[in-house]
Protein backbone atom coordinates (compact mmCIF):
# COMPACT_ATOMS: atom_id res chain seq x y z
CA UNK A 1 0.00 0.00 0.00
CA UNK A 2 1.67 3.29 -0.92
CA UNK A 3 1.46 5.57 1.92
CA UNK A 4 2.85 9.39 2.51
CA UNK A 5 4.32 11.03 5.55
CA UNK A 6 5.19 14.33 6.14
CA UNK A 7 7.87 15.47 8.92
CA UNK A 8 6.56 19.28 10.98
CA UNK A 9 8.93 20.83 8.65
CA UNK A 10 7.78 19.40 5.06
CA UNK A 11 3.88 19.98 6.45
CA UNK A 12 4.86 24.14 7.25
CA UNK A 13 5.92 24.08 3.78
CA UNK A 14 3.53 22.36 2.08
CA UNK A 15 1.46 25.17 3.98
CA UNK A 16 3.12 27.96 2.61
CA UNK A 17 2.75 26.79 -0.57
CA UNK A 18 -0.95 26.12 -0.82
CA UNK A 19 -1.16 29.77 0.72
CA UNK A 20 1.20 31.39 -1.81
CA UNK A 21 -0.91 29.60 -5.01
CA UNK A 22 -4.18 30.55 -3.52
CA UNK A 23 -3.39 34.04 -2.78
CA UNK A 24 -1.59 34.72 -6.33
CA UNK A 25 -4.55 33.09 -7.94
CA UNK A 26 -6.73 35.70 -6.21
CA UNK A 27 -4.75 38.11 -7.07
CA UNK A 28 -4.68 37.75 -10.37
CA UNK A 29 -8.18 36.72 -11.25
CA UNK A 30 -9.63 40.17 -9.84
CA UNK A 31 -8.11 41.69 -12.19
CA UNK A 32 -9.39 40.38 -14.89
CA UNK A 33 -12.93 38.02 -16.32
CA UNK A 34 -12.26 34.24 -16.08
CA UNK A 35 -12.04 31.60 -18.66
CA UNK A 36 -12.93 28.30 -18.85
CA UNK A 37 -9.27 27.29 -19.59
CA UNK A 38 -7.62 28.77 -16.49
CA UNK A 39 -10.06 27.44 -14.21
CA UNK A 40 -9.18 23.90 -15.50
CA UNK A 41 -4.82 24.60 -14.86
CA UNK A 42 -6.09 26.47 -11.57
CA UNK A 43 -8.56 23.95 -9.98
CA UNK A 44 -7.26 20.09 -8.73
CA UNK A 45 -9.79 17.20 -8.31
CA UNK A 46 -13.49 18.17 -7.49
CA UNK A 47 -14.08 18.10 -4.08
CA UNK A 48 -17.22 16.09 -2.83
CA UNK A 49 -20.06 18.28 -1.75
CA UNK A 50 -20.55 15.85 1.84
CA UNK A 51 -17.19 16.69 2.77
CA UNK A 52 -16.18 17.05 6.57
CA UNK A 53 -15.47 19.86 8.54
CA UNK A 54 -12.34 19.04 8.63
CA UNK A 55 -11.73 19.37 5.18
CA UNK A 56 -9.87 22.09 3.42
CA UNK A 57 -13.13 24.89 1.79
CA UNK A 58 -13.62 24.63 -1.45
CA UNK A 59 -11.68 26.96 -3.64
CA UNK A 60 -13.46 30.65 -4.78
CA UNK A 61 -12.39 33.37 -6.04
CA UNK A 62 -13.69 37.02 -5.26
CA UNK A 63 -14.31 39.87 -7.47
CA UNK A 64 -14.90 43.38 -5.25
CA UNK A 65 -16.93 45.11 -7.69
CA UNK A 66 -16.67 48.87 -5.96
CA UNK A 67 -18.83 50.87 -3.94
CA UNK A 68 -19.79 47.54 -1.20
CA UNK A 69 -20.89 44.85 -4.54
CA UNK A 70 -18.96 41.76 -4.82
CA UNK A 71 -19.07 38.02 -6.98
CA UNK A 72 -17.99 35.15 -5.48
CA UNK A 73 -17.25 32.27 -7.67
CA UNK A 74 -16.47 28.57 -6.97
CA UNK A 75 -16.14 26.61 -9.82
CA UNK A 76 -16.10 22.76 -8.38
CA UNK A 77 -18.71 23.65 -5.53
CA UNK A 78 -20.31 20.10 -6.55
CA UNK A 79 -18.71 17.18 -7.62
CA UNK A 80 -19.31 16.46 -11.86
CA UNK A 81 -21.07 13.56 -11.02
CA UNK A 82 -23.23 14.43 -8.47
CA UNK A 83 -24.10 17.54 -10.53
CA UNK A 84 -25.03 15.27 -13.60
CA UNK A 85 -27.68 12.99 -10.79
CA UNK A 86 -29.14 16.41 -10.09
CA UNK A 87 -29.18 17.76 -13.83
CA UNK A 88 -30.56 14.71 -15.06
CA UNK A 89 -33.15 14.46 -12.01
CA UNK A 90 -34.06 17.93 -12.22
CA UNK A 91 -34.98 18.14 -16.18
CA UNK A 92 -36.96 15.16 -15.89
CA UNK A 93 -38.79 16.20 -12.68
CA UNK A 94 -39.51 19.69 -12.50
CA UNK A 95 -42.74 20.91 -13.66
CA UNK A 96 -41.32 23.43 -16.18
CA UNK A 97 -43.21 25.54 -17.60
CA UNK A 98 -42.32 28.64 -20.67
CA UNK A 99 -44.38 31.79 -19.52
CA UNK A 100 -45.87 34.72 -21.11
CA UNK A 101 -44.20 37.86 -20.04
CA UNK A 102 -44.07 41.15 -20.66
CA UNK A 103 -40.66 42.95 -21.75
CA UNK A 104 -40.77 46.82 -22.63
CA UNK A 105 -44.52 47.12 -22.71
CA UNK A 106 -44.75 44.19 -25.12
CA UNK A 107 -45.85 40.20 -24.13
CA UNK A 108 -43.36 37.25 -25.32
CA UNK A 109 -42.51 33.91 -24.32
CA UNK A 110 -40.00 33.69 -22.03
CA UNK A 111 -37.01 32.54 -24.02
CA UNK A 112 -36.01 29.55 -21.37
CA UNK A 113 -38.11 27.21 -19.05
CA UNK A 114 -38.78 28.18 -15.68
CA UNK A 115 -40.29 26.64 -11.72
CA UNK A 116 -40.32 28.64 -9.41
CA UNK A 117 -40.06 26.72 -5.14
CA UNK A 118 -40.65 28.54 -2.25
CA UNK A 119 -41.67 28.19 1.76
CA UNK A 120 -45.09 28.80 2.31
CA UNK A 121 -46.64 32.50 3.60
CA UNK A 122 -44.18 34.34 2.32
CA UNK A 123 -45.12 37.43 -0.12
CA UNK A 124 -46.17 36.35 -3.78
CA UNK A 125 -43.11 36.73 -7.03
CA UNK A 126 -44.02 38.80 -9.75
CA UNK A 127 -41.33 39.68 -12.44
CA UNK A 128 -41.94 40.77 -15.84
CA UNK A 129 -45.80 41.01 -14.91
CA UNK A 130 -45.36 37.28 -14.45
CA UNK A 131 -46.41 35.67 -10.76
CA UNK A 132 -45.16 32.38 -10.97
CA UNK A 133 -47.09 29.45 -9.28
CA UNK A 134 -45.13 28.51 -5.77
CA UNK A 135 -44.02 24.81 -5.43
CA UNK A 136 -42.85 23.22 -2.37
CA UNK A 137 -39.48 22.15 -1.37
CA UNK A 138 -41.16 19.50 0.41
CA UNK A 139 -41.96 18.12 -3.47
CA UNK A 140 -38.37 18.05 -4.32
CA UNK A 141 -35.98 16.27 -1.40
CA UNK A 142 -33.08 16.73 -4.08
CA UNK A 143 -33.35 20.65 -4.22
CA UNK A 144 -33.56 20.64 -0.02
CA UNK A 145 -29.96 18.50 -0.69
CA UNK A 146 -28.67 21.24 -3.02
CA UNK A 147 -30.34 23.80 -0.74
CA UNK A 148 -28.29 22.33 2.50
CA UNK A 149 -24.77 22.34 0.29
CA UNK A 150 -25.35 26.10 -0.24
CA UNK A 151 -26.02 26.74 3.51
CA UNK A 152 -23.35 25.36 4.14
CA UNK A 153 -20.53 27.09 1.67
CA UNK A 154 -22.11 30.07 2.77
CA UNK A 155 -22.27 30.30 6.68
CA UNK A 156 -25.09 32.91 7.87
CA UNK A 157 -27.20 32.39 4.79
CA UNK A 158 -30.94 31.63 4.60
CA UNK A 159 -32.47 30.86 1.77
CA UNK A 160 -36.57 30.42 1.75
CA UNK A 161 -36.79 30.87 -2.36
CA UNK A 162 -35.28 29.29 -5.44
CA UNK A 163 -35.86 29.79 -9.02
CA UNK A 164 -35.10 27.59 -11.59
CA UNK A 165 -34.57 28.30 -15.53
CA UNK A 166 -33.55 25.27 -17.54
CA UNK A 167 -32.01 26.46 -21.65
CA UNK A 168 -32.70 23.87 -23.59
CA UNK A 169 -29.63 25.05 -26.40
CA UNK A 170 -28.11 28.11 -26.99
CA UNK A 171 -30.91 29.77 -28.46
CA UNK A 172 -32.38 30.00 -25.12
CA UNK A 173 -30.92 33.16 -22.58
CA UNK A 174 -31.72 35.61 -20.19
CA UNK A 175 -31.36 39.47 -21.18
CA UNK A 176 -29.52 42.01 -19.46
CA UNK A 177 -31.56 42.73 -15.94
CA UNK A 178 -30.73 42.93 -11.79
CA UNK A 179 -32.88 40.85 -9.53
CA UNK A 180 -34.02 44.06 -7.52
CA UNK A 181 -37.70 43.06 -6.68
CA UNK A 182 -38.18 44.69 -3.64
CA UNK A 183 -39.30 41.78 -1.66
CA UNK A 184 -35.46 40.47 -1.28
CA UNK A 185 -34.51 44.26 0.53
CA UNK A 186 -31.86 46.71 -0.67
CA UNK A 187 -28.62 44.03 -0.87
CA UNK A 188 -29.52 40.32 -1.40
CA UNK A 189 -27.23 38.23 -1.54
CA UNK A 190 -28.39 35.44 -4.69
CA UNK A 191 -26.68 32.15 -4.76
CA UNK A 192 -26.83 30.38 -8.43
CA UNK A 193 -25.85 26.91 -8.87
CA UNK A 194 -25.17 25.71 -12.17
CA UNK A 195 -25.39 22.42 -14.30
CA UNK A 196 -24.59 20.97 -17.32
CA UNK A 197 -23.30 23.06 -20.61
CA UNK A 198 -21.35 25.85 -19.67
CA UNK A 199 -22.27 29.31 -20.77
CA UNK A 200 -21.26 32.60 -20.22
CA UNK A 201 -22.71 35.20 -17.42
CA UNK A 202 -21.98 38.96 -17.68
CA UNK A 203 -21.97 41.24 -15.50
CA UNK A 204 -22.12 45.06 -16.57
CA UNK A 205 -22.43 48.20 -14.20
CA UNK A 206 -25.74 50.36 -14.77
CA UNK A 207 -24.88 53.98 -15.90
CA UNK A 208 -24.44 56.11 -12.93
CA UNK A 209 -26.60 59.02 -12.82
CA UNK A 210 -23.14 61.48 -12.50
CA UNK A 211 -22.06 59.76 -16.01
CA UNK A 212 -25.23 61.06 -17.73
CA UNK A 213 -25.14 64.47 -16.62
CA UNK A 214 -21.39 64.55 -17.25
CA UNK A 215 -22.33 63.26 -21.12
CA UNK A 216 -23.10 66.54 -22.98
CA UNK A 217 -18.98 67.84 -22.12
CA UNK A 218 -17.53 64.48 -22.50
CA UNK A 219 -16.35 62.32 -25.48
CA UNK A 220 -19.06 60.26 -27.62
CA UNK A 221 -20.99 57.94 -26.15
CA UNK A 222 -20.54 55.64 -28.59
CA UNK A 223 -16.89 55.83 -28.29
CA UNK A 224 -17.28 55.44 -24.75
CA UNK A 225 -19.64 51.79 -24.63
CA UNK A 226 -17.24 50.54 -26.99
CA UNK A 227 -14.20 51.06 -25.01
CA UNK A 228 -15.72 50.04 -21.72
CA UNK A 229 -13.79 49.81 -19.14
CA UNK A 230 -12.75 46.44 -17.74
CA UNK A 231 -13.80 47.15 -14.40
CA UNK A 232 -17.38 48.06 -15.48
CA UNK A 233 -17.74 44.62 -17.24
CA UNK A 234 -16.65 41.10 -15.95
CA UNK A 235 -17.70 37.72 -17.28
CA UNK A 236 -17.89 34.17 -15.67
CA UNK A 237 -17.95 31.00 -17.67
CA UNK A 238 -20.50 29.07 -15.26
CA UNK A 239 -19.29 25.70 -15.18
CA UNK A 240 -21.11 22.53 -14.23
CA UNK A 241 -21.44 22.01 -11.01
CA UNK A 242 -20.34 25.81 -10.54
CA UNK A 243 -21.37 28.51 -7.67
CA UNK A 244 -21.49 31.73 -8.66
CA UNK A 245 -22.95 34.31 -5.53
CA UNK A 246 -23.98 38.23 -5.47
CA UNK A 247 -23.83 40.19 -2.98
CA UNK A 248 -24.18 43.39 -1.66
CA UNK A 249 -25.18 46.24 -4.03
CA UNK A 250 -24.40 43.93 -6.98
CA UNK A 251 -28.20 44.19 -8.24
CA UNK A 252 -28.38 48.11 -7.09
CA UNK A 253 -25.82 48.99 -9.11
CA UNK A 254 -25.25 45.94 -11.85
CA UNK A 255 -26.94 44.47 -14.58
CA UNK A 256 -26.18 40.50 -15.88
CA UNK A 257 -27.51 38.48 -18.58
CA UNK A 258 -26.93 35.07 -20.17
CA UNK A 259 -26.51 36.03 -23.64
CA UNK A 260 -27.54 32.80 -26.66
CA UNK A 261 -24.68 31.26 -27.89
CA UNK A 262 -25.11 29.54 -31.01
CA UNK A 263 -22.82 26.70 -30.51
CA UNK A 264 -23.92 26.34 -26.99
CA UNK A 265 -26.27 23.33 -27.98
CA UNK A 266 -26.48 21.59 -24.82
CA UNK A 267 -28.75 21.84 -22.07
CA UNK A 268 -27.72 23.91 -19.04
CA UNK A 269 -30.24 23.93 -15.82
CA UNK A 270 -29.35 26.89 -13.37
CA UNK A 271 -31.00 27.82 -10.27
CA UNK A 272 -30.75 31.20 -8.35
CA UNK A 273 -31.61 30.99 -4.61
CA UNK A 274 -32.77 33.80 -2.85
CA UNK A 275 -33.84 35.17 0.42
CA UNK A 276 -37.39 37.24 0.29
CA UNK A 277 -37.53 39.45 3.66
CA UNK A 278 -40.98 41.27 3.10
O1 LIG B 1 -28.91 31.31 -15.64
C1 LIG B 1 -28.19 32.08 -15.00
O2 LIG B 1 -27.00 31.85 -14.79
C2 LIG B 1 -28.75 33.37 -14.46
C3 LIG B 1 -30.23 33.34 -14.18
C4 LIG B 1 -30.71 34.64 -13.65
O3 LIG B 1 -30.06 35.64 -13.73
C5 LIG B 1 -32.01 34.71 -12.97
O4 LIG B 1 -32.73 33.72 -12.87
O5 LIG B 1 -32.34 35.80 -12.48
FE1 LIG C 1 -30.83 37.20 -12.47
Amino acid sequence: MKGTSFGAGNGYLALLAILFKKTAMTLRLKSKPISAEEEEEEEGEPTNPSRSGDEPAKKSTGVDLGNGSEVVYMPRFLSRDESWRFCDYLDKHIPWTRPTIRVFGRTCLQPRDTCYIADAGLTELVYSGYQPHAYSWDDYPLLKEILEAVHNALPGSKFNSLLLNRYKGGNDYVGWHSDDEKLYGSTPEIASVSFGCEREFFLKKKPSKNSQARRPDDEPVRKRSRMGSDADQHTFVLKHGSLLVMRGYTQRDWVHSVPKRAKAEGLRINLTFRRIIS
